[in-house]
């Protein structure tokens, strides 16, 4: 639905050049929540602006179904009619609402109406429907000042639907929210994705967001895609950062001449006693240095860090075990060279490395 291929953006800033964007490929898929995740610069609000060209490239391309927004001409408030009528099938969320203070709900919602050209009676019942999808159909003669921040953000997603977009963009939309109604609005998300068939790709720096509503991750650093892939695929990578960031584990090894080993369950092999079993068929004592379950995208999943007694070549049928499971185990301490260690590095996953 969203396809970015080699998408740079180079900004003049006082007579040098500032990289915020270099050579990203992105590809979100139609009806999924694709999460952007970095750290304060790492060119997310960049990105979220190239794909809807509020900013335009310096060079590459942005796709977003079907049709190429880079060939449209214009920029900004100058755009050309086509890139203006693409634009208004693309909605946007801002992480400071963006309303008119001195309109009311209602009439924040019509807005784009209005530039659409729609008439009244048709605007607002539309505007008013809206309001009853994000939960505020009795606050549309209130007006933005009168409201929660929670409820000010659910005025700005009616907006941002107004124009029935295929695609939502979220920009940082939950980072001005207490952490309940930052779940209340993840959970709006969810349901607007599921229940229009919408495509959201929102950008965040929090991981919470990224394990509550995301199906798929983009971790960006210094204006790159160091890692992406769907949260699952992810999760089963060994040496994914995003992983790791998602499912911190910890616990060092007891001591020298021991295996220690991340081992992630998930789907139905999270509801599997696979560690008893691996303790009674190969008979070892099997310490557990550190755990996390949680529910990512509505699915259990979980990771364990494991001691298994002896050297990484005395382990390898254990190891082999529990892979033969179906559990992604990566060796942690006690591995010989990375060449010898089996690899299943799921082909979904794209990892490159940092220039
Ligand atoms: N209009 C601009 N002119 C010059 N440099 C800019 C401009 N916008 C962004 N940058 C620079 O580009 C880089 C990426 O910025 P960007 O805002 O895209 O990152 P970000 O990940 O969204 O960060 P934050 O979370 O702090 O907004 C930064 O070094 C920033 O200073």
């Amino acid at each position: 639905m969203i396809t970015t291929s080699g998408l740079t953006k180079v900004y003049q800033s006082r007579g040098r050049e500032v990289t915020a964007l270099d050579g990203v490929d992105l590809h979100v898929r139609e009806g999924e929540v694709y999460g952007v995740i970095g750290q304060s610069g790492a060119g997310k609000s960049s990105l979220i602006r190239c794909v809807n060209l509020l900013e335009r490239p310096t060079s590459g391309t942005v796709t977003v179904d079907g049709q190429d927004l880079t060939a449209l001409a214009g920029r900004g408030r100058r755009a050309g009619k086509e890139l203006r009528r693409a634009r208004s099938r693309i909605g946007m969320v801002f992480q400071h609402f963006n309303l008119l203070d001195s309109r009311t709900v209602r009439d924040n919602v019509e807005l784009p109406l209005e530039i659409l050209g729609i008439s009244g009676q048709a605007r607002t019942r539309k505007a008013l429907e809206l309001l009853d999808l994000v939960g505020l159909a009795d606050k549309a003669k209130s007006y933005p000042g009168q409201l929660s921040g929670g409820q000010k953000q659910r005025v700005g997603i009616a907006r941002a639907l107004a124009g029935d977009p295929k695609v939502l963009l979220s920009d940082e939309a939950t980072s001005a929210l207490d952490p309940e109604t930052t779940r209340s609005i993840l959970h709006l998300l969810r349901d607007l994705n599921q229940e229009l068939g919408l495509t959201v790709l929102l950008i965040t720096h929090e991981m919470d967001v990224v394990k509550t509503v995301c199906d798929s991750a983009a971790l960006m650093k210094n204006g790159r895609v160091v890692e992406s892939g769907t949260v699952g695929a992810l999760l089963a990578t060994p040496g994914s950062e995003l992983a790791h960031e998602l499912f911190p584990v910890g616990g060092t090894a007891s001591g020298p001449g021991s295996t220690v080993v991340d081992v992630t369950f998930h789907g139905e092999t999270a509801a599997r006693p696979v560690i008893s079993q691996l303790s009674r068929t190969y008979n070892i004592d099997i310490s557990i240095l550190g755990a996390a379950m949680d529910t990512v995208g509505g699915k259990q999943i979980g990771r364990m860090r494991i001691e298994l007694p002896g050297s990484f070549e005395e382990n390898v049928v254990p190891i082999g075990f529990l892979r033969e499971q179906g559990l992604q185990a990566e060796i942690v301490d006690g591995a010989p060279a990375a060449t010898e260690i089996p690899s299943q590095t799921p082909a979904a996953i794209t990892k490159e490395v940092a220039k």
